[in-house]
């Protein structure tokens, strides 16, 4: 059994997982085939003869039962077999079949689903998540079979708060809403944004072990800017070349496919008729769902900001470009500290050059500056350089974004350097020769062999290059380049996944994945469990040291940034852990479940992570039981 199992530790993993799962009975209030059409209770050919006797199964399916263990490894099988098949075909291809093939699991067993997924995080992540996702927004009109999630469009305005009990699950603990503005690097993908929410969510259930049944992906449909979907309904964003040489392959047909947008055709609400949108939804949600946690995720910047000003007081939720994403670089950042062997208050003096200036780099730069302010008392002065499109920001730039204008540099600043307002980023590495270059401008390649080449000459004896915009395509560079020019001993992290790199005589190149992923699931999970009426830059701090402290001085000096995503279920208790304790210690818990302030209160930190765990949903088939 279990042939898919890569090494012996994983297998024992798995085994022991089987035989202490506690499969509590679930009620359905469904019989014969509409359990079967129903990818929350649907065991396919696992139903045991006594289930199919009570639940009027009996004859709908074929007569052998089918074990977990052994749907798993067919499952698998059919798995490897279509990799075999694609080989040598182009790599969207291959992506866009192995996310069919996962995808139509998930639309009928999401047992077997999340199981697999759990099981094999790491091959299967850069399919349901970043970069296939990416891929998968930009077809998903065509890609569309079967909805998954809500939808709410600016034609529903006055309809939300009755909408929203159309959702068949009586319990919600986490949504993730995007209004489809900034998918990823890919800009407005309009209603086709709806992938990442669903992706997302998927993290939660492996990573968090959120319930699937308690997870709301939600796309909030206010029409779109983009161009193609506007005005050429019949086209995809990009070709669907790679849909058809699927067909040709026997995977899917030409015919399958409606290459209609399926979002309002209309440009995006702005001002305040957006914001009533955001505002109805917000308030029908937490009718219905008062303690469920709001994920945002991928608005543009400006509504990111806003929506995060607006609602982050009143209800509990956060915005996970801004959010996320900060805790995850300053985790990263901390650890190269660590990797240049100097003591972790160094931070304050590292001269760190981020590139975009959206929500994300915003973001980063306003948690490094609180870490800073904290290290360094809060008139230090940290040596952040921030650009844009326009290049280096300075306070001479006209119509400024008043979220910039902290990171904005003086004339006094710079002029020492050379430097003077847009100055562009090869010409600021050369002459602020930084410990750090961050990239999440959305723009691939844009770290090219001369800011590369000038990294080499930074004032660190471990430079670090993050290229952290998604998906691969977008990252400002690939690995290889950043080895082979900024040098051997760079420590080097991105947004997508990308393979370590062969340095040659035994020395490995390690690539991290700097991606919110490691923290979403935790903030999450640890906002949910502690109940907190809302998410303190306290839980959010806590989350990011959590998770800078997680690696061991070993695995920094190899330049290892980050837990490999295997154990990501590990690193989310004890994020969620630190999330939730956070929470207790500022007052802001009001317990969970059946579980009381006080009770968390009473909890050692050991104890809060054993908790955590066990609030974890595990995939096992438990009996059904019909009410
Ligand atoms: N690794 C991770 O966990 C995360 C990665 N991201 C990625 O970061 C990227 C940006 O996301 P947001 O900040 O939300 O987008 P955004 O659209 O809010 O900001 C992009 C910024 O990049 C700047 N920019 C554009 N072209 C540039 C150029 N040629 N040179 C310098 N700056 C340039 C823009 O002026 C803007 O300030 C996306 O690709 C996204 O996928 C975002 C969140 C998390
Ligand atoms: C990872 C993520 O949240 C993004 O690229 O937007
Ligand atoms: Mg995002």
């Amino acid at each position: 059994m279990w042939r898919v199992a890569r090494s012996a530790a994983s297998t024992f993993r798995r085994t022991r997982r089987l035989s202490t799962a506690i499969s509590a009975p679930c009620i359905v209030h469904k019989r014969g085939a509409d359990i079967l059409h129903d990818p929350w209770f649907n065991k396919d050919t696992g139903f045991p003869m006594t289930e199919r006797d009570r639940l009027g199964l009996r004859g709908l399916l074929p007569p052998r039962v089918i074990s977990f263990e052994q749907q798993y490894d067919r499952f698998m099988e059919s798995f490897r077999s279509l990799e075999k098949n694609t080989e040598g075909q182009p790599e969207s291809v291959v992506s866009l079949a192995k996310w069919r093939i996962l995808n139509r699991l998930h639309d009928r067993n999401e047992t077997l689903y999340y199981r697999v997924l759990i099981d094999n995080i790491k091959d299967f992540a850069p399919i349901i998540y970043t970069p296939t996702v990416g891929l998968v927004c930009q077809n998903y009109s065509g890609l569309f079979r079967r909805p998954r999630g809500m939808y709410f469009s600016a034609k529903d305005k006055g309809e939300m708060m009755s909408m929203i009990f159309n959702w068949p699950s009586t319990q919600v603990d986490m949504i993730v809403l995007t209004d489809g503005s900034r998918i990823l690097g890919l800009g407005d993908l309009g209603v086709q944004g709806i992938g990442i929410p669903i992706g997302k969510l998927d993290m939660y259930v492996a990573a968090a072990g959120i319930n699937p049944q308690r997870v709301l992906p939600v796309m909030l449909d206010v029409g779109t800017n983009n161009q193609k979907l506007l005005e050429d309904p019949l086209s995809l964003v990009t070709p669907p070349h790679s849909v058809l040489q699927v067909g040709r392959r026997g995977f899917c047909f030409l015919q399958d496919f409606d290459f209609t947008d399926l979002g309002l055709r209309q440009p995006r609400l702005e001002g305040e008729e957006y914001l009533s949108i955001v505002d109805e939804f917000v308030e029908a949600v937490h009718a219905r769902w008062p303690k469920a946690v709001v994920q945002f995720e991928d608005f543009q910047a400006k509504w990111a900001f806003e929506t995060l000003d607006r609602y982050r007081k009143k209800f509990c939720m956060f915005n996970d470009d801004i959010q996320g994403t900060a805790g995850v670089a300053l985790a990263g950042l901390l650890g190269t500290v660590r990797a240049q062997g100097r003591p972790l208050t160094d931070f304050a003096n590292q001269k760190i050059v981020v590139v975009g200036a959206g929500s994300a780099g915003l973001g980063v730069l306003k948690m490094a500056l609180q870490a800073v302010s904290r290290m360094a008392g809060p008139s230090a002065d940290p040596h952040f350089f921030l650009l844009d499109k326009n290049g280096l920001i300075t306070k001479d730039r006209k119509d400024i974004d008043p979220a910039a204008l902290p990171f904005a540099k003086a004339h006094h600043e710079i002029e020492g350097l050379g430097l003077q307002e847009g100055a562009g980023l090869a010409e600021v590495v050369k002459k602020v020769k930084p410990h750090v270059l961050l990239g999440l401008s959305g723009v691939g390649g844009i770290f090219h062999e001369e800011v590369l080449r000038a990294m080499k000459e930074s004032d660190s004896v471990r430079p670090a290059i993050f290229a952290m915009s998604n998906p691969t395509n977008n990252a400002e560079c690939c690995p290889v380049d950043a080895f082979k020019l900024a040098g051997e001993d760079i420590v080097f992290a991105s947004g997508s996944p990308f393979a370590n790199v062969d340095l040659g005589n035994g020395k490995i190149g390690h690539v991290n994945q700097a991606n919110n992923m490691y923290l979403f699931p935790g903030i999450g999970l640890g906002a949910l469990l502690s109940g907190a009426r809302n998410i303190s830059d306290t839980m959010l701090e806590a989350a990011a040291e959590c998770l800078a402290s997680y690696m061991s001085d070993d695995e920094i000096n190899r330049g290892i940034l980050y837990p490999s995503i295997d154990d990501i279920r590990d690193i989310t208790a004890e994020v969620g852990a630190a999330v939730l304790r956070a929470a207790v210690a500022e007052d802001l818990a009001e317990g969970h479940g059946d579980v009381g302030v006080r009770e968390l209160q009473h909890m050692s930190k050991e104890e809060t992570i054993e908790h955590v765990r066990e609030n974890m949903w595990y995939p096992v088939y438990g009996p059904l039981v019909h009410e």
